[in-house]
C-alpha cells in the first residue's frame, strides 16, 4: 500500500448528489414530448420547466407548475449525444465512480444509489447495457485494474460479492436458482456484524469475469415486469455488495494490517406513484410494498437531514437538544434496516437522481429528494486493525473454542423437544456463520504465509549474486589456504651451497622467480619473518572461514525449505 496514510476519521462528509437526465425513449418520441430539462455543466444547476398545457390541463390542474432551480454536486446532461457536454458511461464513472473506488482502497465502506421513478434510467446508469456498461460493472473493472497495479510481494487482497433483491418487504438472494415457493432470507443483526441477511452468497472472486458471471446470474433472478413507463421496470431494489479485504504483511515484524471495505451499490425500484403507471393487482400489491421501502426511505433522508439533527450531531451529543431530535425510522422498512450504515453511518455515500426529461411532477419529487440527501452527513472512518502473528493464531483457536461450544450445543438441541426447534435452529445457524467465519481466517492465515513465503523466495532470489560472489572468493581462499598449510609444514629447503653462495655475495638472495613458484619459503630471519606474516594471513583466513560456515548454518535455518526445493517451485507457491 504506497499510497498516504489517510487519518482514522469519523467524518464521511456530506452526501455527494448527483443529477443525470436520460435521452427521449420511444414514448416520449411518439408523443412528442417537449424536453422540461436544462444543465449548465460549468455551474452545475440543473433547472426544470413547466410544461405548456392545454387550456383543459391548465384547468384541471391544481397546483401552479412553475420553474425550479437546483444545484448538485454534479448534473450529467445524457438527453441529447450531440451536445459538447453530453455524459457518456464513461464519464460518470469518472466523475465520482473512481474516486469512491480510492476511498475503498483507503479501507472506507462505500455506497452508491440511484433514485427516480420507473424508466428514469438508473438501471442504466447502475448496471448499463453490454455494450455501455454502468457503474457497477466499471467499478468492478476498476477494482481488479489497481489490484493488478498494486500487486507487491507483500499485500493479499481477497474480494467477495453478494447480490440481493428486496422485493415486497422480503429479501431473496439472487447468486441462487429461483425457488417455488420463493426462498425468503432473515434480517439479523449482531454485536459484532451489525445487521446482515443471514445465509446470504457471499462468493470469493479473483478476477472480473468470476464478477461478470454472477452479475448476469444475478441480473436474470432479479423481478422485473414490464409497466406503462418501461418495458423490462425493476420491481425491487437490488442491493450489489462488493468486500475488498487487504491484507498486508510486516516481514520485519511478522504482522498484518488488514483493510476491510465495503461497497454498496444499490439500484432502487421507481418511485412514481402507482396510478402513474397504470398497475394493477400484484403489480400494484409490489406498489405499495416497494413504496413502503421507499416512504420510508424518504423519512430517513428527512431525518437525517434535519438540520437539528445535524447540530447535536456537530456538538457530539453534549448539546440537550439532540433530545429533541426524532429517531430515524431505520427499522421501519427492510431497505432502510438494512441500509443504516450506509445512509447515515459508516459510509461515504452518493446518489444519483435520475429524471426523465419530460414529467414534471415525478422529476420535481426527485430533486427534492435528492435536494434534501445532499444535507446528510456521513460519520465513515477507516475500517483498518493491526494483528501480530500471535494475534492471528490466538483469534483462530478462540473461533475453534467457540465452534466447539456451539457443536456441542447444536446436538443437544437435536434431542430437545419440538417447542425448541426454533432455538436449536438459530443455533445451528450460528454455528454455520462461525464455521463460515473460522474457514475465512484459515484462508487469509494461508495467504500470509504465502506472502511470507513469497518475500523470503524474493529476498533469497536477491541474495543469489552476492553469494555465488562470495563462494567463488572463498574457493579461491581455500585453494590458497591449502598451499600455505602444505608451505608450513613441509617447509623448502634451500640447499648449503646456495646458502653459501649467497653469503660470498653478502647478499642474503631470495629468488622468486626460480621456479619455486609464489609460495615459496626461506629460512633465517627473513623466513621467520615470513612465516609470521603467513601465519596471520591464515588466522585471518580461518576467522573468514568460520564466519562465513557461521551465515551459511543461518540461511540453512532461515530458508529450510529453499534447501531442500529448487527456488522456481517455492516463488511458484
Ligand atoms: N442515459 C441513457 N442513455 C440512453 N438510454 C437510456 C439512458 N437512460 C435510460 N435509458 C433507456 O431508458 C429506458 C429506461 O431506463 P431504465 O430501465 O434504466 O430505467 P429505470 O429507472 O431503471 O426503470 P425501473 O425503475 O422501471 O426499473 C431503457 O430503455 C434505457 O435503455
Amino acid at each position: 500500500m504506497d499510497r498516504p496514510a489517510t487519518p482514522l476519521e469519523g467524518d464521511g462528509g456530506n452526501v455527494k448528489v448527483v443529477v443525470r437526465v436520460r435521452k427521449f425513449v420511444k414514448r416520449e418520441i411518439d408523443k412528442q414530448s417537449p424536453c422540461l430539462i436544462s444543465m449548465n455543466p460549468t455551474t452545475n444547476q440543473t433547472v426544470l420547466a413547466p410544461p405548456i398545457l392545454s387550456p383543459e390541463e391548465a384547468r384541471g390542474s391544481k397546483r401552479q407548475q412553475e420553474e425550479k432551480s437546483f444545484i448538485f454536486d454534479k448534473s450529467f446532461w445524457s438527453h441529447n449525444e450531440e451536445d459538447a457536454h453530453y455524459a457518456h458511461q464513461q464519464h460518470i464513472y469518472a466523475s465520482f465512480g473512481e474516486e469512491f473506488l480510492d476511498h475503498n482502497f483507503d479501507g472506507y465502506h462505500t455506497c452508491i444509489f440511484a433514485y427516480g421513478q420507473t424508466g428514469s434510467g438508473k438501471s442504466y446508469t447502475m448496471m448499463g447495457t453490454p455494450e455501455q456498461p454502468g457503474l457497477i460493472p466499471r467499478t468492478c473493472q476498476g477494482l481488479f485494474e489497481r489490484i493488478h497495479e498494486e500487486q507487491n510481494g507483500s499485500i493479499t487482497y481477497n474480494v467477495h460479492v453478494s447480490y440481493f433483491e428486496i422485493y415486497n418487504e422480503h429479501v431473496k438472494d439472487l447468486l441462487t436458482p429461483r425457488t417455488n415457493p420463493p426462498n425468503y432470507l432473515k434480517i439479523r443483526e449482531s454485536k459484532s456484524d451489525g445487521v446482515y441477511v443471514q445465509n446470504l452468497t457471499d462468493e470469493p472472486v479473483r478476477s472480473f469475469e468470476d464478477i461478470d458471471r454472477l452479475m448476469k446470474i444475478g441480473d436474470l433472478n432479479r423481478t422485473t415486469a414490464s409497466t406503462k413507463m418501461n418495458d423490462t421496470s425493476s420491481r425491487s431494489h437490488a442491493v450489489f455488495t462488493l468486500t475488498l479485504k487487504q491484507i498486508q504483511h510486516d516481514i520485519a515484524t511478522d504482522s498484518t494490517i488488514e483493510r476491510l471495505a465495503r461497497m454498496r451499490l444499490v439500484d432502487l425500484a421507481g418511485s412514481e406513484r402507482a396510478n402513474r403507471t397504470e398497475a394493477t393487482g400484484q403489480r400494484l400489491r409490489e406498489g405499495g410494498n416497494i413504496n413502503q421501502s421507499l416512504t420510508t426511505l424518504g423519512r430517513v433522508i428527512a431525518a437525517l437531514a434535519d438540520p437539528k439533527r445535524q447540530r447535536a450531531s456537530r456538538a457530539g451529543g453534549q448539546n440537550q437538544s439532540k433530545r429533541r431530535v426524532e429517531v430515524v425510522p431505520y427499522r421501519d422498512s427492510v431497505l432502510t434496516w438494512l441500509l443504516k450504515d450506509s445512509l447515515g453511518g459508516n459510509s461515504k455515500t452518493a446518489m444519483v437522481a435520475c429524471i426523465s426529461p419530460t414529467d414534471y411532477d415525478e422529476t420535481l419529487s426527485t430533486l427534492r429528494y435528492a435536494d434534501q440527501a445532499k444535507r446528510i452527513r456521513t460519520k465513515a472512518h477507516v475500517n483498518q486493525d493491526a494483528v501480530s502473528a500471535a494475534e492471528r493464531d490466538a483469534k483462530i483457536l478462540e473461533m475453534q473454542e467457540t465452534i466447539k461450544t456451539l457443536q456441542l450445543s447444536v446436538n443437544n438441541a437435536a434431542a430437545r423437544k419440538r417447542d425448541e426447534a426454533d432455538r436449536a435452529r438459530d443455533e445451528m445457524e450460528d454455528y454455520q456463520r462461525q464455521v463460515t467465519k473460522m474457514q475465512r481466517a484459515m484462508e487469509e492465515s494461508r495467504a500470509v504465509s504465502d506472502v511470507k513465503i513469497r518475500a523470503l523466495s524474493m529476498e533469497v532470489e536477491e541474495l543469489r549474486p552476492a553469494n555465488e560472489a562470495l563462494r567463488v572468493e572463498i574457493e579461491a581462499l581455500r585453494r590458497h589456504l591449502a598451499l600455505a598449510v602444505g608451505e608450513l609444514k613441509n617447509p623448502i629447503v634451500i640447499p648449503k651451497e646456495i646458502l653459501n653462495e649467497q653469503d660470498e655475495n653478502e647478499e642474503p638472495a631470495l629468488d622468486y622467480d626460480s621456479g619455486m613458484g609464489d609460495d615459496c619459503s626461506t629460512s633465517g630471519d627473513h623466513g621467520h619473518f615470513e612465516h609470521e606474516a603467513w601465519q596471520t594471513d591464515v588466522d585471518e583466513l580461518l576467522k573468514d572461514l568460520g564466519l562465513f560456515k557461521r551465515k551459511i548454518a543461518d540461511d540453512k535455518e532461515r530458508f529450510p525449505r529453499i534447501g531442500k526445493a529448487p527456488l522456481g517451485e517455492i516463488s511458484g507457491n
